[in-house]
C-alpha cells in the first residue's frame, strides 16, 4: 500500500457561488504545508465558513480546486479530515440525559485510551458528568473531547473555544499545537478570539468578502507589527488583525448601504455582485 499522502492543505483558484447565486468564494488559492497551523482571520461574514466547508468537502468546490492530502475531499470523503463547526455543535446528543463515558466510547474513544485520558484530563472533563445537567462551556468540553479522540491528520475548526473559560482554552490552543509538533497533522481555524494565540499560528491567511486579500507565514505578517505589546496591550498579532480589520471595514462601508445591488437584490458579502463562476449548486451538508 502506498505511504498516505502528507496532510498538506492545497487550493488554487477556488471560487464558490452559494445556490441563491451571491458568491460565497472568489478565486482563493493557498498551500499551507504539513504541520501548520493556520489561522483563518477575517470580519463577521468574510467567508472563513465558507472556505472551511469546501475544505471539508461539505460543498462541493469546482473540480481541481482543492486537494487535501492530495486528494478532492467532496468526491474522496476523507478519512482523518476532522470539521468540527456550528452544526457538530448544535447537535442535540449532547443534551439528552447520556453520560460522558458513553459518548466518548460511540465515537470511538476505547480505541485510543491514552488519547481519550490526556483529553478528558487536558479539557478538565469530569466523566461522571450527565450531559443534561452540565453547563455550556463544560458540554464544550465533552464536545471538544469527542471531535478530537480520533487522530485526525487534517482539522478544520470554525470557532468552537467561545464558551471556554480562559484556561481551558490555553490548554486546548496548546495540546493542539503539540499535535502538529509530534506528529504529521494540519489545522486551519476560524477564530475571532486572539488570546493565548500569541506564538500558535505558523500561517495567517487575512479574508475579506470572500477573498484571501493576503497570507503567509506568521512570522512574516507579524514583522509590520513593532515590539511584543501594543500601546492598547493586545500582542503584535492583535495589533496586525485589528489594523486589517479597520481597512476592511474603511473598504467595504456600512452593510446597510451596500446590502442592496443595483436591480434590488441582495448578495453576499454587503451587496458586491461578483460575476458568474460556474453554479456548484450541489451540497453534502453532513
Ligand atoms: N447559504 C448561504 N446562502 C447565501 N449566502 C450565504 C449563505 N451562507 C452564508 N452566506 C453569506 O456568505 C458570506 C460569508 O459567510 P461565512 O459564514 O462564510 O462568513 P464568516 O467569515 O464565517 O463569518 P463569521 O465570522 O460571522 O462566522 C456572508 O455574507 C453570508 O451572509
Amino acid at each position: 500500500m502506498a505511504p498516505p499522502e502528507p496532510p498538506r492543505v492545497e487550493v488554487k483558484g477556488l471560487s464558490y457561488t452559494f445556490p441563491d447565486h451571491s458568491t460565497g468564494i472568489r478565486n482563493i488559492s493557498l498551500d499551507l504545508p504539513p504541520r501548520s497551523r493556520t489561522l483563518l482571520i477575517g470580519a463577521n461574514g468574510a467567508g472563513k465558513t465558507t472556505l472551511l466547508r469546501l475544505l471539508a468537502g461539505k460543498r462541493m468546490a469546482p473540480g481541481d480546486s482543492i486537494s487535501i492530502c492530495g486528494v478532492d475531499p467532496f468526491k474522496e470523503g476523507l478519512e482523518g479530515v476532522t470539521y468540527l463547526g456550528l452544526e457538530w455543535v448544535l447537535n442535540p446528543i449532547v443534551r439528552t440525559d447520556i453520560g460522558v463515558n458513553e459518548l466518548l466510547r460511540s465515537v470511538g474513544g476505547d480505541a485510543y485510551p491514552d488519547r481519550r485520558d490526556e483529553l478528558v484530563r487536558l479539557l478538565d472533563v469530569d466523566t461522571n458528568w450527565r450531559m443534561h445537567a452540565v453547563s455550556d462551556g463544560e458540554r464544550r468540553r465533552v464536545q471538544l473531547a469527542m471531535g478530537l479522540v480520533r487522530p485526525w491528520t487534517v482539522l478544520l475548526l470554525d470557532e468552537i473555544t467561545v464558551d471556554l473559560d480562559v484556561l481551558s482554552r490555553a490548554e486546548f490552543l496548546g495540546w493542539l499545537k503539540r499535535e502538529t509538533e509530534l506528529r504529521e497533522c494540519t489545522i486551519v481555524y476560524a477564530t475571532h478570539i486572539l488570546d493565548n494565540l500569541a506564538g500558535w499560528p505558523t500561517h495567517l491567511v487575512h479574508m475579506h468578502l470572500g477573498t484571501v486579500k493576503e497570507w503567509d507565514r506568521a512570522e512574516t505578517m507579524l514583522e509590520s507589527i513593532d515590539g511584543t505589546v501594543g500601546s492598547s496591550g493586545n500582542s503584535r498579532l492583535g495589533e496586525l488583525v485589528l489594523g486589517w480589520l479597520r481597512v476592511d471595514l474603511k473598504e467595504r462601508g456600512p452593510r446597510s448601504q451596500a446590502r442592496l445591488g443595483s436591480e434590488g437584490k441582495t448578495y453576499g458579502f454587503g451587496g458586491m455582485k461578483i460575476g458568474g463562476y460556474g453554479d456548484e449548486s450541489k451540497h453534502k451538508e453532513n
